[in-house]
């Protein structure tokens, strides 16, 4: 069998790309190809533990939220990542994998609360950990709620599966001169303000030492070879 290049991942899923071709929301197929490429890779042997966005529904910063106080915008946005992580747990129940839903904001008739020990537990017990509403606090970012949670259970990487392919030198949506990195340094990334991830999420990381793997959540395929160390996508560095 092939071997995972690591025993625990945080794997950070865009918000953004679970509409698929749709204007917002969830769209069903897209939820199901993610959860099928999970499901590949939880087979591996993996621990997973997963972030994901909220950007097709809701975010503080959105045009939608204009004139709106920020931090009640922000957490409308927190709670469109609850949505989120339970829509794809329930897609995981579907296709026979175990998740559990842990969430930042105090939410029990919906979802347990977090609790680090639990969350480890879960993990040890091959169960997916989907952790909801970020870190729980306005001003930030489910981007940083991965850096957070990944140094807290001691990921090897933080694996940002989004919807360009990695990191450019400028944003390939905006930019079609932007060229790859291969790889590049939190440091680098921060002076050059690229805006693939924020830069708290970049500097938290480089302060634990934890990497990060930005590569498409679209392409076939590469979730699993990421997790197998092949060639794909950029890493972020100390
Ligand atoms: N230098 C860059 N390299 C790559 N992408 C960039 C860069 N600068 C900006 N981007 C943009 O960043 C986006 C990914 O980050 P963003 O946080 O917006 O989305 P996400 O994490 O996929 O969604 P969500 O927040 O809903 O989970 C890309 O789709 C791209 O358009
Ligand atoms: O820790 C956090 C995480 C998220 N938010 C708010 O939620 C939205 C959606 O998250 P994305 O990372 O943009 O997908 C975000 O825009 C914030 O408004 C937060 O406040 N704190």
């Amino acid at each position: 069998m092939t071997k995972p290049a690591y025993k625990r991942v945080l794997l950070k899923l865009s918000g953004e790309a679970l509409m698929g071709d749709d204007a917002y929301g969830i769209n069903r197929a897209t939820i199901e190809r993610m959860v099928a490429d999970v499901a590949e890779v939880a087979k591996l042997g993996v621990e997973l533990a997963i972030v994901i966005g909220g950007g097709n529904i809701f975010r503080g910063v959105a045009p939608g939220a204009q004139g709106m106080d920020r931090a009640t915008a922000d957490y409308m946005g927190m709670l469109a990542t609850v949505m989120n992580s339970l829509a794809l747990a329930d897609a995981m129940r579907q296709v026979g994998i175990t998740a559990r839903v842990m969430s930042a904001i105090s939410i029990e008739q919906v979802v347990e609360p977090y609790v680090r020990p639990k969350a480890l537990q879960y993990l040890e017990e091959d169960k997916i950990v989907i952790f909801a509403a970020g870190t729980g606090n306005p001003f930030f970012t489910t981007d940083t709620a991965a850096a957070l949670r990944g140094s807290e259970i001691g990921a090897e990487i933080v694996l940002k599966a989004t919807k360009v392919d990695g990191v450019y030198s400028a944003d390939p949506n905006k930019d079609p001169t932007a060229t790859r990195y291969s790889h590049i340094t939190f440091d680098e990334a921060i002076t050059k303000h690229l805006q693939v991830m924020d830069a708290t999420a970049f500097a938290l990381c480089r302060d634990q030492k934890l990497p990060i793997k930005v590569f498409s959540i679209i392409k076939p395929g590469a979730l699993k070879r990421v997790i197998l160390g092949e060639d794909e996508g950029t890493l972020v560095h100390v």
